[in-house]
């Protein structure tokens, strides 16, 4: 049990919603200021791993949990190399960290890593305030002599928004690595880094798949002188409509076995002609209700999305690729959170299937694929 080096700095902080919404409270993590989207997470916990998802980029993330910080920070559970979140806005931070794994404090780890946090202000107000309004750019800003509200407006709303933004090679390796299959190897898979989090190969690993991590620009030609059974499309930050749809749709045309993930399910639903949109205010957290419609069971599921995709959900589409239908909805608001495709061996959904944080419900998705690649080879 180690208390906190910094608990009880009282650094004067505010934060600035584009529509003019100010809150007053404490500096948290790293004084200074920072812009992003304004998005909350319902997780009650797991915020270790939603810090270091780099689907996160770029957003500042509040935590509808009101205590947060008491496990601290430990060396296992990081998500990628780095903490994502643009800020990170917290009621009550825990004075006190306590867990056996516990190596940092949440406070000194923000410090650490310059991620500039508010504390001390109702989160609940500021979560429905989200609800009521949607999404925002926000700004956070600390330390003594701020400028006055109007002048921190104005430099909130000169922040880019999230719409229309290309972010996955911002956060994706620049070099390809490889994640070996934990114990018999009986598959090689191409996994497109648009913003992976670590779990996610390693829960093709567990199931002997030998996975070949490749950067988001990486090309058709690259991708197949892996000679994959498969190809993953991971999760990752920013506006689908940006992004290339090139190695998809080369995937798609040759019928190689094709997974995707979030920003992959929003990629697979592009490439098949579908559009994208933005939601009000998003899916983030770890309770989210899916329903697979092929069994009718439902799934409690870890959700982290700002966009989905518009197919329709009662009706086989045409694609260009053969019929899609969805293949998972929401039960809360009935976004779309699943496509399979009925002619090619491809599929994707739009929630975390690798758990981390999240309950495991949906880790059969991992079997479908290992099941769409073994199809192949029969
Ligand atoms: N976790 C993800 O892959 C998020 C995808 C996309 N950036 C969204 O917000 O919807």
């Amino acid at each position: 049990m180690t208390t906190s080096t910094r608990g009880t700095a009282k650094v004067p902080a505010v934060l600035v919603l584009e529509d003019g919404r100010i809150f007053r409270g404490r500096a948290y993590g790293a004084v200074g200021e920072t812009f992003g989207e304004a998005v909350f997470n319902t997780g009650m916990t797991g915020y270790q791993e939603t810090l270091t998802d780099p689907s996160y980029h770029r957003q500042v993330v509040v935590m509808t949990a009101p205590h947060v910080g008491n496990t601290g920070v430990n060396d296992e559970d990081d998500e990628s190399r780095k903490i994502w979140v643009a800020g990170y806005v917290v009621r009550d931070p825990a004075r006190v960290r306590s867990n056996w794994r516990s190596r940092r404090t949440l406070d000194d780890e923000l410090v650490a890593q310059g991620v500039v946090g508010i504390s001390d202000i109702d989160t609940r107000a500021l979560t429905r305030h989200l609800r009521e309004r949607g999404a925002m750019r926000v700004g956070i800003f600390s330390g003594e002599g701020l400028a006055d509200d109007g002048t921190l407006l104005t430099r909130v709303r000169q922040a880019p928004e999230m719409s229309g933004a290309d972010l996955s090679a911002q956060v994706a390796t620049t070099n390809a690595y490889v994640v070996p299959a934990i114990g018999t190897k009986r598959f090689t898979v191409v996994a497109l880094d648009l913003g992976i989090k670590g779990m996610t190969p390693h829960r093709m690993a567990e199931r002997g798949i030998e996975v070949h991590v490749l950067p988001a620009t990486a090309t058709v030609d690259e991708v197949y002188a892996v000679r994959p059974d498969g190809v993953f499309l991971s999760n990752g930050p920013g506006d689908p409509a940006t992004a290339d749809l090139t190695v998809v749709k080369a995937v798609l045309e040759r019928g190689t076995p094709l997974f995707g993930i979030c920003f992959g399910n929003q990629l697979l639903g592009r490439s098949l002609g579908f559009g994208t949109y933005k939601l009000k205010y998003g899916h983030r957290g770890i309770n989210q209700p899916v329903q697979d419609r092929s069994t009718g069971k439902v799934e409690v599921t870890a959700h982290n999305h700002g966009f989905a995709v518009d197919a329709p959900l009662d009706q086989v589409s045409e694609t260009p690729y053969g019929r899609a239908e969805v293949s998972h909805v929401c039960l809360n608001d009935n976004v779309v959170e699943g496509l399979r495709l009925l002619d090619r061996p491809a599929f994707s959904v739009q929630y975390h299937p690798e758990a981390a944080a999240g309950p495991h419900d949906a880790a059969y998705l991992f079997d479908r694929f290992v099941s769409l690649m073994e199809g192949q080879r029969a």
